[in-house]
């Protein structure tokens, strides 16, 4: 039986998150940190193996102290990521401890992902041994100038285009072959499967699985998550003190 491990990614700078207190998924969202929402997506799935929570370094100590106990209470791990996003997933790799047969990688920041998108996901990374979730582009693209204000150059043709989302989920050998191989750095994981020359499955994700980039990112997820008729958040166990911790 496929059982996955889950890498949730919370080792990013938040620089274009605009909070002088928060990094983006410390930040609270409807009562309990962003980080919570998405670890809770896949921590009592029957087929995940383990969940692993990577943070900055320089987070490491402060979040041990504010959520060791949920930790502990969540049955979830804590490990240190790197400079990259590529670095706190082989760090995360290095930190998994069960002998799950795939791996599934999720930003923290999508603190929205559903049960339904997460099944759909794992059940093509299970047939295909790559799978992502992913939104086709709706949007008219324009590529601008550098220049201020930006001024349009063309238009690019959306036909085939989608926006990656996460989770992105592999065949645990797979995806450690594709890390060894490496390579120049890389903005998602599937990026390293494609170099490695094997074919990637697009499930089509709901757009409410946004990454939380800004300030209004956040606002978007409260609302997305205030009208879906889930309980509320329980009273969190380790209410938001001394919030300076985070910055
Ligand atoms: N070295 C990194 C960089 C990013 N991430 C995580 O990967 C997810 C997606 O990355 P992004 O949205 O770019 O987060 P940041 O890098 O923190 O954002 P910014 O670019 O605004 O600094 C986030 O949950 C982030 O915490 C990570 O674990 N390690
Ligand atoms: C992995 C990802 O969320 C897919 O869209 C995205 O590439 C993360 O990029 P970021 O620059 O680390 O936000």
């Amino acid at each position: 039986m496929s059982r996955f491990a889950v890498l949730i990614l919370a080792a990013g700078q938040s620089s274009r998150f605009g909070d002088p207190h928060y990094k983006k998924p410390f930040a609270p969202l409807e009562g309990r940190p962003v980080w919570m929402h998405a670890v809770d997506r896949f921590k009592d799935r029957e087929d995940v193996a383990e969940v692993v929570v990577v943070v900055a370094p320089e987070d490491r100590e402060a979040f041990q102290t504010k959520f060791g106990a949920n930790l502990l209470f969540l049955g979830v791990a804590l490990c240190e990521g790197g400079a990259l996003r590529s670095d706190s997933v082989r760090k995360g790799l290095d930190a998994l401890s069960s002998q799950a047969t795939h791996v599934a990688i999720h930003d923290a920041a999508r603190p929205c992902v559903t049960t339904e998108d997460i099944d759909r996901v794992f059940a093509a990374a299970r047939q295909s041994g790559a799978a992502i979730l992913a939104s086709p582009v709706v949007a008219t693209l324009k590529r601008a100038s550098s220049t201020d204000p930006p001024e349009v150059e063309e238009t690019v043709p959306r036909e085939g285009l989608w926006a990656a989302q996460t989770p992105q989920v592999f065949e645990r050998d797979l995806l450690n072959g594709a890390y060894e191989a490496g390579g120049s750095p890389v903005t998602d994981d599937a990026q390293l499967i494609e170099r490695h020359g094997h074919r990637v499955v697009i499930v089509e994700g709901s757009s409410e699985n946004l990454k939380i980039t800004t300030q209004e990112d956040l606002r978007l997820a409260a609302a997305i998550l205030a009208t879906r008729s889930v309980a509320k958040p329980q009273k969190p166990s380790h209410p938001f003190e001394d919030d300076d911790l985070w910055r």
